[in-house]
């Protein structure tokens, strides 16, 4: 059926109904299934509902099991057992670690070992997918075609999904016009649009840089906080403008700005991040405690976006080695760093220093 959703739109589909807080269904190996709710957008209502009908967990991921001090006998996912009077308030409890150290969880966590979670791993790459904390509400179904179509749920193909939501979506060039920059006046934006449903991402090229030789480049991941309000917690906002005002002294250059606010987890989950930061923990703890890892961006995005302009080897602004790996693993040649730093703040020395101390920054 030719008009009908592939399974990559399907896919889109299901993030933003996790993200509205309706249940999905996925259909796994051997035709058994599981309905899964977002953690963080469920209502007491959906999950009595869900509870009503069958033995529901909370999947989490081992880094928020971690903290909990929860046994993960899955690797990366933990399958927590709910109690009988679990409600919408201990689902947040064990999901956001906003109250961790106010109100500690009453110990210990009984989580589920044997069989395969292989479903709840999926059910969390979705509601990460969303933007969402990572944790999800998982019920096994035995036939869940029956009830994906009895209550209308989009249903998922999960044998099928999990090595498309592995896979980067291919990126559509759909425009791109003048925009005279104060730093450049010669500068062109350029939008790509992924054909997963997932953010545009947008590229600026200053001056007609030669294809055949390594371009001035910079890779800048999106911060609404640091690139629009001036917040003197990050260095994003100074690095944008340096790398710009430096391709305009060079006359040429191409400024990736990928849309993976928060190193890829999202505004909502950076301040969060940022909440967290509050209470005394560092970048990558709150990170962890939220159940991400330090850096959830996927960089194999900036690579494609560069090939599809024409770009093969770049010198790279950047001070974060692990950009570097990645350009190069992606088939970029990386033919020199330049280094940025700039921005430094005595509200960012902290967090600059945790950059270079657990993620290997440059100094
Ligand atoms: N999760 C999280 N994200 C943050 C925090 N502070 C800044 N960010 C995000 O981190 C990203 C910064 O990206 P980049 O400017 O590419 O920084 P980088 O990886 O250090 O690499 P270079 O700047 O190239 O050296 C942006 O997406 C910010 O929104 C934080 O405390 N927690
Ligand atoms: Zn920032």
């Amino acid at each position: 059926m030719p008009l009908a959703p592939t399974l990559m739109e399907t896919l889109a589909r299901a993030r933003a109904d996790l993200r509205m807080g309706v249940p999905v269904v996925l259909r796994g190996a051997g035709g058994a299934g599981a309905l899964v709710l977002a953690a963080e957008t469920g209502s007491d209502e959906r999950i009595g509902l869900m509870r009503a009908a069958g033995e529901v967990d909370l999947a989490i991921t081992a880094r928020r099991a971690e903290t909990l001090k929860a046994r993960a006998y899955d690797g990366d996912v933990a399958r927590v057992l709910l109690p009988a009077d679990a409600d919408l308030g201990w689902v947040h409890a064990v999901s956001d670690p906003k109250d961790d150290l106010t109100v500690p969880m009453k110990g210990p966590l009984a989580t589920r070992r044997g069989d395969d979670a292989a479903l709840h791993r999926l059910a969390i790459t979705l509601v990460k997918s969303a933007r969402l904390l990572p944790a999800a509400l998982v019920l096994p179904l035995a036939a869940p075609e029956v009830f994906a179509a009895r209550d209308d749920l989009t249903l998922v193909d999960a044998v099928a999904a999990a090595p498309c939501l592995m896979t980067l979506a291919a990126l559509d060039h759909v425009v791109s016009a003048k925009v005279p920059l104060r730093a450049a006046e010669n500068a062109r934006l350029h939008i790509f649009r992924p054909e997963d449903g997932s953010d545009e991402h947008y590229a600026i090229e200053i001056g007609r840089p030669d294809r055949a030789a390594p371009v001035l480049a910079r890779l800048h991941s999106a911060c609404f906080t640091g690139d629009l309000l001036g917040s003197l917690k990050c260095d994003c906002g100074p690095q944008l403008n340096a790398a710009l005002a430096r391709m305009g002294q060079e006359g040429s250059g191409v400024l990736l700005y990928l849309n993976q606010e928060g190193r890829g987890i999202g505004l909502a989950n950076k301040m969060r991040a940022y909440a967290l930061q509050d209470q005394g923990f560092d970048t990558v703890e709150a990170n962890h405690r939220l159940g991400f890892e330090d850096d959830e961006r996927d960089f194999r995005l900036g690579a494609e976006i560069l090939r599809k302009m024409g770009f093969d080897a770049v010198r790279l602004l950047t001070n974060n080695p692990a950009k570097i790996e990645m350009m190069e693993r992606c088939g970029i040649a990386v033919a020199e760093r330049v280094p940025l730093k700039v921005g430094e703040t005595p509200y960012n020395e902290a967090y600059l220093a945790t950059k270079a101390a657990k993620s290997g920054h440059l100094l």
